[in-house]
């Protein structure tokens, strides 16, 4: 059974459609990543999945149930860390998950709780006087509550500097090895590649693109680049590799060449057509390209 199925969902406001036709499947035990520019409709999705907000048309399974008809189920396997999350300031940290152990009846300590997200050392001080990354840390550690079999995270890095993201993507890592399914949304790519199993692409409330991100990074025709030092580096040599189908652009610098590849199979051809051009490959690397470049190939001219 997929942990989670979205089925022709269609949110419309009065002047707005915020998403359209939605459809997508994330198997038990995945990572997966909802991206999208700001104002693509991934709260509004997210808000759907909670119930928060009512859809205009379509279906929603997660982990079997209804999120409409069977809240309480949903809830209660569910960990979510919601958009714009706001904390109550004259709470502390330890009242917070006291709160939500208590309403999901859970057998967890705020002790331990906090310790995952590395709050311990601020577990009786006001929520109010915490800095936006301990309040992100703070809504994680609510989310963790109960043991989740999903979690729903919006936004996740929002807030966060490098160390704190680090924490949530070891966070997201623990939780997967014990078989949580992962579903998060962003916008900051470059947390995304590190832990994802497949991302989907939405913009202006349409999926426009979905897969593996090795998948999406030939759909989308984005080339590595592969760097090779060459001793003997000849424009003959230059040439021979240029005028190579599979390669589709180079620049030299030095005694380096640049080339850009369809393929993973095209780095032979380039390595052989140096060496029988009279090249030396003395070292070479692969830049892939990256989340954000994918990105805004499928988003930039729409
Ligand atoms: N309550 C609402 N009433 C009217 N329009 C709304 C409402 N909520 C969202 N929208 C509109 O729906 C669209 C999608 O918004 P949504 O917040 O879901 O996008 P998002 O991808 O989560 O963006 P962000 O990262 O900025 O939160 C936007 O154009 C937004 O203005």
């Amino acid at each position: 059974m997929p942990a989670l199925t979205i089925s022709d969902l269609t949110k419309r406001y009065e002047t707005e459609t915020a998403v359209e036709d939605l459809s997508l499947e994330i198997e038990t035990g995945e990572v997966y990543g909802f991206l999208g520019p700001n104002g693509a409709g991934k709260s509004t999705t997210i808000n759907i999945l909670m119930d928060y907000v009512r859809p205009t048309t379509g279906d929603i399974q997660i982990l079997g149930y209804d999120p409409h008809d069977d809240l309480v189920d949903v809830h209660q396997r569910v960990g979510i860390l919601p958009d714009r999350f706001s904390v109550y300031g004259r709470l502390t940290g330890r009242q917070h998950l006291e709160y939500i152990i208590d309403s999901k009846g859970a057998a967890d300590t705020p002790e331990k709780l906090l310790a995952r997200v590395g709050l311990e050392g601020a577990i009786d001080q006001q929520a109010g006087e915490y800095s936006r990354g301990m309040q992100q840390r703070l809504a994680l550690a609510m989310a963790l509550v109960g043991s989740p079999e999903l979690l729903i995270l919006d936004e996740p890095f929002t807030g966060l500097d490098p160390h704190g993201a680090r924490a949530i993507r070891d966070l997201v890592n623990e939780e997967n090895e014990r078989g949580v399914t992962i579903f998060f949304s962003s916008h900051v790519l470059g947390q995304v590649e590190m832990i994802c199993d497949r991302i989907g692409i939405l913009h202006d409330g349409h999926l426009i693109s979905e897969g593996r991100i090795d998948e999406l990074r030939s759909d989308a025709g984005v080339e590595a680049t592969v760097s090779f030092v060459v001793s003997d580096l000849s424009k003959r040599l230059v040439d021979a590799v240029d005028s190579l189908d599979s390669v589709t652009g180079t620049t030299t610098a030095d005694n380096r060449i640049d080339v850009q590849v369809r393929d993973d199979t095209a780095r032979i051809d380039v390595l052989a057509t140096i060496e029988s051009a009279g090249g030396t490959v003395e070292t070479f690397s692969v830049r892939e390209p990256s989340v954000e470049e994918i990105f805004t190939a499928y988003t930039g001219d729409r």
